[in-house]
């Protein structure tokens, strides 16, 4: 087809509300009852057949009912990566031959069966598997990645429109935004089934494929990604699904020469390895491969004494305890002033201690369980620890119980010693350190985050005084890759605050932007002269 066209301007889908005797509420239920009653087979996913993995089976259960197992796979051994990739590299010619539009199209097409006939049973995998409410499955599994899709498809076509500024006479200059050469390696976290979905999808939507590593704990959710995928007509070994822990998959991956980059987003310490990985191995590779990684956060609620009250308790208790506090942009340390304190102090606890914690399916729950057993032993440890240092209080919560499901109570720890590792440590749960400040010392303590913070993902200034508010902007600029005011640190919208930090949290590349998309071309200048020279002498020689 001959014609400039555009795709379908993209909208943020809005989060449904699932209210009692409310439609949506009556097609999620049976979608949970259904997956709930099946141990799915989570095979890998190589040339776009179901392959079960040659490896070690591993059950993926319900964190908030830990013996109910959902389904299980078994993880790729080395024959089987090999396999995924060599797909990968079968598919690479005939997709990026495809037209942007065509590429678009499947995902445009993925984005509405998603949110249509794919939404229940999109929620009700991502509650089961990841614990997760309905609302924080709502607007994640569903809003953020149709999202993903729709507003990638749009930005797609921003970078293809981008030329070159000038064409000096007699000349045409263009840019041709190739596909890298070679497959792309994503690796993806537990914790959004968005995040998961779009590691892989962005590169490919460039006319890359793709070898897809997902948690194991996301595993459920990753199958029905690939289920719809395949439903929207992705063409088979575009995307390769293999599962495993990581090292495995990594082992054959990291030493391929045709490992074009790595889509990462995760902990700080596995991408740091990556890195290392793919940088002991530089001399081997085809092209230097683009190391894009989203990772992680100690993210930071600033209350000045102008803070109104209400406000800072609602941002605290949803951006720490959402999600039990298992999102990068989490509200984990907030510092508040001394005279606010004395307003906030017990509306916080007795709201946290109010929380409904539960299982997903009792809708009137407002959180549930941590992902597994090694995040429940590493809250109890820092639970534990807390409890026996001097100088923290635990003013609500600190108790944990894994007799049912991984359950961490959402707690909030008083912390006097600025330096204590509650306001320095990522524990990735529901866990908020708040250390109380005197009035007079807000500029001092906004430098301190700004100076010592290792990480640098989201942050938030809650203030009515514009001067605060101001002062606090331009001494944080560095310290936040997503700066809230007035407002909790997490819940960033596609299109609205493009998401990602700087230091220890990544290399801020904004998913679900036109920055990301870039990252995965490679451009051709191309330079056409109507007229060519003949006379290979200069004016100057005479
Ligand atoms: N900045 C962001 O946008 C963002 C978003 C979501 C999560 N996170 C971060 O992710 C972390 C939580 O997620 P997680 O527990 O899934 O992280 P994780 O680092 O434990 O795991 C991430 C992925 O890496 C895999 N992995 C581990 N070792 C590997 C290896 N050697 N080779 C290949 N893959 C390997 C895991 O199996 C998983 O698929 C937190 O630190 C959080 O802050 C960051
Ligand atoms: N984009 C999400 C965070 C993803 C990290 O886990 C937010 O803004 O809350």
């Amino acid at each position: 087809m001959d014609a400039i066209t555009n795709v379908p301007a993209p909208v943020n889908e809005p989060p449904r509300p699932y209210t009692a005797g409310g439609a949506d509420r009556a097609a999620l239920e049976p979608a949970l009852k259904e997956i709930w009653g099946t141990r799915a087979e989570l095979t890998n996913w190589i040339g776009g057949e179901a392959v079960p993995g040659g490896g070690e089976p591993t059950d993926v259960v319900a964190p908030f009912e830990k013996s109910h197992v959902l389904g299980t796979f078994r993880a790729a051994t080395a024959d089987d990566t090999t396999r995924a990739i060599e797909a990968a590299r079968q598919a690479a010619p005939a997709w990026a031959a495809l037209s942007i539009d065509d590429r678009a199209a499947i995902l445009l097409k993925a984005a509405d069966l998603l949110t249509g006939s794919w939404r229940a049973v999109t929620n009700a995998a991502t509650m089961l598997g990841q614990a997760k409410t309905i609302y924080q499955a709502e607007i994640d599994a569903v809003c953020e990645l149709a999202d993903f899709w729709r507003f990638n498809a749009h930005f797609a076509r921003q970078i293809y429109a981008e030329q070159p500024a000038a064409n000096s006479p007699g000349v045409w200059n263009r840019m041709d935004h190739r596909p890298l050469e070679g497959f792309v390696y994503a690796v993806t976290p537990f914790n959004f089934t968005s995040i998961a979905a779009n590691l892989p999808t962005a590169p490919a939507l460039m006319g890359n494929t793709v070898l897809w590593k997902p948690s194991p704990t996301q595993a459920l959710s990753a199958e029905y990604t690939m289920r719809l995928l395949a439903a929207a007509g992705l063409p088979p070994g575009v995307i390769n699904l293999v599962h495993g822990a990581g090292p495995e998959v990594s082992g054959v991956a990291l030493n391929d020469p045709d490992l074009a980059g790595i889509h990462f987003t995760g902990s700080t310490a596995t991408f740091q390895h990556l890195w290392q990985e793919v940088g002991k191995n530089i001399t081997n590779y085809r092209s230097y491969p683009r190391i894009v990684g989203e990772t992680g956060g100690k993210d930071f609620v600033l209350a000045h004494p102008s803070a109104d009250v209400d406000v800072l308790r609602t941002a605290l208790v949803r951006g720490a305890f959402e999600y039990s506090g298992q999102k990068c942009s989490a509200a984990s340390r907030a510092y508040v002033p001394r005279s606010v304190w004395a307003r906030l102090r017990e509306g916080l606890a007795e709201t946290t201690k109010a929380l409904p914690v539960g299982a997903p399916t009792d809708f009137a729950n407002f959180t549930s369980a941590v992902i597994d057993a090694r995040a429940f032993a590493k809250h109890q440890a820092a639970l534990e620890r807390a409890a026996a240092t001097a100088g923290i209080e635990v003013l609500a919560g600190g108790t944990a119980d894994d007799s049912t499901g991984y359950f961490v109570d959402p707690t909030v720890l008083v912390v006097d010693d600025p330096a204590d590792e509650s306001l320095s440590t990522e524990y990735f749960g529901p866990i908020l350190a708040v250390h109380v400040y005197d009035d007079a010392d807000f500029d001092r303590v906004a430098a301190g985050i700004a100076k010592d913070s290792k990480y640098a993902l989201t942050g938030a200034i809650i203030a009515q005084d514009r001067q605060a508010v101001a002062r606090a902007m331009e001494t944080l600029r560095f310290a936040a890759g997503n700066f809230y005011i007035n407002d909790k640190p997490t819940g960033a919208v596609v299109g609205q605050q493009p998401f990602g930090g700087a230091r220890a949290s990544g290399t801020n590349d904004k998913a679900g932007a036109p920055q990301n998309l870039q990252r995965w071309t490679s451009t051709r200048s191309i330079k056409e002269t109507f007229e060519p020279a003949l006379d290979w002498r200069y004016p100057h020689m005479g």
